[in-house]
């Protein structure tokens, strides 16, 4: 979701502006809703006719009569009901798929940043557990509510049309019944949203250990596990008992009340039929009502509380809406000369992740690199060497300094345009739960699958690839579990071949392949690089040696820049670099 978008302030607000696209089916749904209720409160008028006609005169027609309207109107109110369930449950099923469409446009428009303090599980439980919770408040819940106020209001309109004295009666009855709703009501959302959150934790631990399970089993962490999961499961059951506790008192108390009113009402009623001011059948309707509209008392204070829990839940995942993405497009981007050449501009860049602004990253950092140079960044772990290619994408902003591409600074760019002008190879290459097509496919969707082979078979792949039983359409399973690292790399690499973007980033594997797969990568990988600009975080010495040039980074610094033979002079630090290689 664009960030400029207006987001609703409130779930009501959020929900109907879901709804407006299926404004007929609102409409539909509102009118069941309608004839349902109006029916029902009916059938209570063919009761005083039935008692008052039916029964004193012996009149069998009469009663024949109102057995059939009374018949006829239950029959009605039952297909009502039909249409409003279909209806409501419709909408449901629409609004919670808008909900998830929105949330997850919106979860892919966030910068790294909050990734870094936000627990993935965390995030699709609010997708799974919220979403359905609205879901099934909005299809069942709400659909009951909606259809006991419309009775709650026919019945008290028509019990005062009955007798208004016995309708004073109940009206005094009402706040008795409204307060626990009101002071419950609000402690059963408190407890709902509490224990939704203990929910996503669960989910959020359910995520990583399974995602992690190799070490988890490993280091036979299983033990350890299942007991902080029981933690975390006992936690939801505490949060979860508060809500049931209060919900339950709710729901008991206000039916209590109601029958006691309805009783006490009752007794009064029959009083004045005994002195006569009340005929048998006003009365007979009046309960009817009383019992109608005491019911639809009931019923909302049931589903209240579920309305209220989706209230929580709407109100969890309207957050993860309203944060803004800490990096987003320029509201008027420039554009870039095309076809982009591939110059990369750094200047004097000064930068500390937000989440440890003390901590320099990067500092007084200037580097030009021209188009279609290869360009290796060596130096130690923790030396600012990913960070800079994060920079350079834009995943963060520098606090100074200014980066440009073809003379045009990023920040002044069209996020995705920019991005296009990047292939990253990184590390750990990310293989997704798709074919082997749809991961090559993956930065250029319209290729054809002859230019996906040809591109695989330039990156050495295309062999290992013929030789699984389906070829290209083999699943690769969730995280590429089916490849070696090799295999892995090779995909990658034939993924940014296919992309072809006009600067590489490359972050050279650490781990040691087999000397054949090593020959292949390194064979892929000098196909990739060729005619492009190529950033390099290089482990390898052949890579370094092929540069053009060598920058020595350290604690964010550049200590020196030059050629292999250059540095091997020049630098220490890149000295004891080549000699390390050498050793390995
Ligand atoms: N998201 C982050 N938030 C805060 N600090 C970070 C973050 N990512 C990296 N750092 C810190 O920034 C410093 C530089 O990290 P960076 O990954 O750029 O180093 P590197 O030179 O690429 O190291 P390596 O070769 O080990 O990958 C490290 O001290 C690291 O702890």
């Amino acid at each position: 979701m664009n960030s400029k978008v207006a987001k609703p302030t409130s779930v009501l607000k959020w929900v109907v502006s879901m709804l407006v696209p299926y404004k007929r089916q609102v409409v539909f749904a509102s009118l069941a809703l309608l004839v349902g209720s109006l029916s029902w409160l009916a059938i209570g008028q063919a009761i005083k006719a039935l008692v008052d006609e039916g029964f004193s005169t012996s009149d069998s027609s009469a009663l024949n009569q109102a057995m059939t309207i009374m018949l006829s109107l239950g029959l009605l109110s039952g297909v009502a009901a039909y249409f409003r369930f279909y209806f409501m449950t419709w909408l449901g099923e629409r609004v919670s798929a808008e909900m998830r469409r929105r949330v997850y446009h919106h979860l892919l428009s966030l910068s790294p940043q909050f990734y870094e303090s936000t627990k993935t599980g965390e995030v699709i439980s609010r997708f799974t557990s919220d979403t359905t919770v609205l879901q099934n408040a909005i299809g069942m819940s709400l659909s009951m509510a909606l259809r006991s106020s419309v009775t709650l209001v026919g019945g008290m309109v028509l019990m005062l049309v009955s007798s208004w004295q016995l309708t004073l009666y109940v009206l005094v009855a009402v706040p008795v019944v409204l307060v626990p709703i009101k002071v419950l009501g609000t402690k059963v959302r408190h407890f709902a949203r509490a224990s939704q959150d203990r929910v996503a934790d669960i989910g959020a631990y359910v995520d990583e250990s399974l995602h992690s399970i190799h070490t988890v089993q490993s280091y036979a962490h299983e033990q350890q596990d299942k007991h902080r999961f029981g933690e975390r499961i006992d936690e939801v059951l505490v949060a979860a008992s508060s809500r049931i506790r209060y919900r339950a008192l709710l729901i008991a108390s206000v039916m209590a009340l109601s029958v006691c009113a309805i009783t006490a009402v009752a007794w009064m009623g029959v009083l004045q039929v005994v002195e006569g001011s009340l005929s048998a059948g006003e009365l007979s309707a009046f309960m009817f009502y009383a019992v109608v509209t005491a019911g639809a008392v009931a019923t909302i204070s049931e589903v209240l509380g579920e309305i209220q829990r989706a209230s929580g839940a709407g109100e969890r995942l309207l957050e993860l809406l309203h944060v803004e993405p800490a990096i987003v497009s320029p509201q008027s981007p420039l554009a870039l000369p095309t076809p982009c050449r591939g110059c990369l501009s750094i200047q004097e860049v000064e930068f500390a992740y937000p989440s440890v602004p003390e901590q320099p990253i990067l500092s007084r950092f200037t580097l030009e690199v021209e188009p279609g140079e290869r360009v290796a960044l060596v130096g130690p772990s923790g030396a600012g060497k990913s960070t800079l290619l994060q920079l350079l994408q834009r995943f963060y902003e520098p606090q100074q300094g200014r980066i440009a591409l073809d003379g045009v600074d990023i920040s002044q760019l069209d996020l995705a345009k920019l991005r296009c002008q990047f292939a990253l190879v990184p590390q750990e290459p990310t293989i997704f739960a798709d074919t082997v097509l749809g991961n090559i496919r993956y930065g250029r969707s319209d290729a054809s699958e002859a230019q996906v082979q040809a591109a695989a078979v330039a990156a050495c792949a295309d062999e290992f690839i013929q030789g699984f039983e389906q070829g290209y359409q083999t699943q690769l399973g969730e995280r590429g579990v089916r490849l070696s690292g090799g295999q892995k790399q090779r995909i990658a690499i034939a993924r940014a071949l296919l992309a072809d973007r006009p600067i590489l980033l490359l972050d050279e594997a650490t781990s040691a392949l087999d000397a054949r797969s090593e020959l292949l990568v390194q064979q892929a990988l000098e196909r990739l690089m060729a005619n492009r600009t190529c950033l390099i975080i290089a482990h390898r010495l052949a890579t370094v040696i092929d540069a053009d040039r060598i920058v020595v980074v350290d604690k964010g610094q550049i200590q020196a820049i030059g050629t292999h033979h250059e540095l091997l002079e020049s630098s220490a630090l890149y000295r004891d670099f080549a000699e390390l290689q050498l050793v390995s």
